[in-house]
């Protein structure tokens, strides 16, 4: 067998301590699957004395992070500190810049820097990889940039925050609320270090910009991404989805059809109880890539937590020592194309939208007056049940036909500032 491939490990928290664990208990298969050894050198985290249930005995410790970069007995610096720039970032270019491997789960870091650091591993022929960054185990960055290689792609889309899928689907199956279901999704280890990232969709937009970038060979472009988070959902908006025969879930969805304008976008979708992605519960993820010729290909898997994780940064480390190498976007980053952002008004869907209305009359007729001067048309309505004596605010839902997203846009603008709402609406797009 080769010699074998030392590796140092940055970050020793939920992802670092599985991986650790990983390479422990299956190591003989990854060595086998490698074709040599996986030995970790040098590990760096906070606080040394911390008991992470790992033995740290047998790994030299570097106090400072980036200084695992500079060392001779490693060959592969694996990053899973977090935050897109501070140490992160420094050690990554440390890393690529000492002409190391360098593996990393860190999407917020890919995002925002990714297509510096792929230049920066081109130029210095480093690999560099981030399977475990997009939907944590499930193998998309794989699947898309080389399972789908010979694909045109006009199409991504999923479900890519498990901690989202994990709060909307307790609070849709126990009539749970969202905050005692966040702080057990960070109890199990699926949250962010800041968890408004996942609840705000900034997360999945995170995985979104690089998906879209690997599958349309499009320059990464996450400020373009249009983002709405799932704070604003009651479990009176799940009742009613339930009743009008959909699911929430957040996705992100990004779009690139025959070459043209991109469209990204992270939000909460009504999905059809029969579509695929409805039935994805608890912290799993899902990606759907629509290929020309593969036709829709349809991962799913654990999106969150240790093991799935470290299962995907391991697979990282294997493809490195077996000399799997390809340019981090697929493509060399000079040959990524420039593109323009497609309009939202233009794109024809379905929509829910929810008002929290003063109970007097008058006030539905003046929403959908708002609906037919904006040229919106209305399917169907549903009110929350209200009891006789409670004269708060009342929950109005509706769902209306397929059209042109400027007009829902231009009937919630004239309805800004109406006396008759409690709140702002809310809008959620079907999923077609
Ligand atoms: N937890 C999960 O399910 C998943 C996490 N990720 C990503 O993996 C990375 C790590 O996530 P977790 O293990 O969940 O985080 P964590 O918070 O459990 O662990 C972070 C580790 O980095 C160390 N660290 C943080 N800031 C540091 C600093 N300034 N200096 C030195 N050490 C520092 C901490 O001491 C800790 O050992 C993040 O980029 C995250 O987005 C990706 C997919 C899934
Ligand atoms: N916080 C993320 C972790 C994996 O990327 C999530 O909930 O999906
Ligand atoms: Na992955």
């Amino acid at each position: 067998m080769a010699e074998q491939l030392r590796i140092a490990l940055a970050g020793l928290g939920t992802v670092g301590a599985g991986v650790i664990r990983l390479l422990e208990e299956n190591g003989d298969t990854i060595a086998q699957r490698a074709g040599r050894p996986i030995a970790i050198s040098a590990v760096s985290a906070r606080d040394r004395t911390k008991d992470r249930g790992v033995d740290l005995s047998g790994y030299a410790w570097e106090d400072d992070m980036t200084r695992l970069a500079a060392r001779d007995d490693v060959d592969v610096v694996v990053e899973l500190v977090g935050g897109s720039d501070g140490p992160a970032l420094a050690l990554a270019r440390e890393a690529l810049g000492h002409g190391k491997g360098f593996v990393t789960a860190n999407k917020a870091m890919v995002a925002h820097h990714g297509l510096e650091l792929a230049e920066l591993a081109e130029q210095e022929d480093a690999p560099m990889r981030y399977e475990a960054a997009v939907a944590g185990g499930i193998p998309a960055i794989k699947g898309i940039g080389e399972g789908a290689a010979a694909n045109r792609i006009a199409r991504i889309y999923g479900i890519l925050n498990g901690t989202c899928n994990y709060i909307l689907s307790e609070m849709e199956s126990s009539g749970r609320d969202f905050g005692d279901v966040l702080s057990e999704a960070q109890v199990l280890g699926y949250a962010e270090a800041d968890p408004t990232f996942d609840i705000e969709g900034v997360d999945a937009a995170h995985k979104l910009a690089i998906l879209a970038a690997l599958g349309f060979g499009t320059r990464l472009d996450f400020a373009d991404v249009e983002m709405i988070g799932i704070s604003r959902i009651r479990a009176a908006d799940i009742a009613q989805a339930r009743a009008l025969g959909y699911v929430i879930r957040l996705i992100g969805l990004a779009d690139c059809e025959d070459g043209g304008r991109l469209f990204q976008r992270v939000a909460p979708y009504l999905v059809p109880a029969s579509h695929p992605l409805a039935g994805v519960s608890g912290a799993t993820n899902a990606v759907v890539a629509e290929g020309n010729f593969a036709g829709r290909l349809l991962f799913e898997g654990a999106g969150a937590g240790d093991g799935p994780t470290a299962s995907a940064v391991v697979a990282d480390i294997i493809d490195i020592a077996r000399g799997n190498t390809p340019p981090p976007f697929a493509v060399p980053v000079s040959a990524l194309r420039h593109t323009e952002s497609a309009d939202p008004a233009n794109r024809r869907n379905r929509a829910y939208l929810r008002f929290v209305v003063a109970d007097r009359p008058g006030v539905l007729a003046e929403i959908t007056a708002a609906m037919r001067d904006a040229g919106v048309s209305i399917e169907s309505m549903i009110q929350e049940g209200h009891p006789e004596d409670d004269e708060g605010p009342v929950l109005v839902g509706m769902v209306t036909h397929e059209g042109r997203e400027g007009t829902v846009t231009k009937a919630m603008d004239l309805l800004e500032g109406s006396p008759s709402l409690a709140e702002a609406p809310l809008v959620m797009r079907l999923l077609g």
